[in-house]
């Protein structure tokens, strides 16, 4: 796999780093759900980067101009509901992107420590040739992405395929490591260093679905 992790170089994505992780800032779901979004818009025009490019001529009102301009076709799936912001974010910059939904969340089946992975809604175009982008701002244990693409798989096979995450624990990372193809992206704004017993990411910033759009009872 194909790491980049943003935070490696210091730039102002640290500063809405900060903010989403920060217990009092927090408080202004508003303000989370905005950082989540500025972050996606970084993570994707890091993204940018890695796609092709072909060379076509525009009108100025002076003269033709000569630009390079992606050619890739764009699928943008993102996991209900923590991945909406990122969404978000990510189709500020790829005007073009067909786009898919899909809900995969944790069910604690008998206590809190143990949970499985439930994949709902699935809505997708096709997927053949495409570039796909799996959006969620969280990897904590990596399943919920493994699950995912596991469910996308009759929809076609793409050309690639890019993760993308806000905050990931080293765990998940190495998980999706090992359990996609070796030429599949992993765009990720920081790495941290474990997760809890409960499969949270310490330090991480909580649970990011609740502070997006409050708190959901459980099932
Ligand atoms: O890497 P994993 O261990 O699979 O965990 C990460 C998942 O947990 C969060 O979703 P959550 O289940 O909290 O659902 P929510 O978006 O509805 O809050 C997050 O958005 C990921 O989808
Ligand atoms: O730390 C975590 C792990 C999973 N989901 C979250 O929202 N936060
Ligand atoms: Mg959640």
């Amino acid at each position: 796999m194909l790491i980049h992790n943003i935070s490696n170089q210091d730039s102002i994505l640290n500063s809405f780093l900060s903010e989403i992780r920060d217990i009092t800032i927090q408080k202004d779901p508003m303000r989370f759900r905005r950082n989540i979004e500025r972050i996606g818009e970084i993570l994707g025009y890091e993204l940018s980067k890695s796609l092709n490019y072909s060379s076509q001529i525009i009108k100025t009102p002076l003269d033709n101009c000569n630009v390079n301009l992606p050619t890739n076709e764009i699928v943008l799936c993102s996991i209900l509901r923590a991945g909406v912001p990122l969404h978000n974010g990510l189709l500020n910059y790829f005007d073009k992107a067909e786009n898919a939904f899909i809900s995969a969340y944790r069910h604690h089946k008998h206590n809190p420590e143990s949970f499985e992975i439930i994949v709902e809604y699935l809505a997708c175009p096709n997927l053949e040739g495409k570039t796909l982008i799996l959006a969620d701002p969280m990897l904590a244990t990596g399943q919920s992405m493994l699950a995912t693409y596991e469910a996308l798989k009759p929809f076609g096979t793409p050309k690639e395929i890019h993760l993308v995450s806000v905050i990931g624990a080293q765990e998940g990372v190495d998980f999706v490591n090992n359990n996609f193809d070796k030429d599949t992206h992993l765009w990720i704004a920081t790495i941290d260093e474990k997760l809890n017993e409960k499969g949270y990411i310490i330090p991480g910033l909580g649970d990011a679905g609740d502070l997006a759009f409050g708190q959901k009872l459980q099932q």
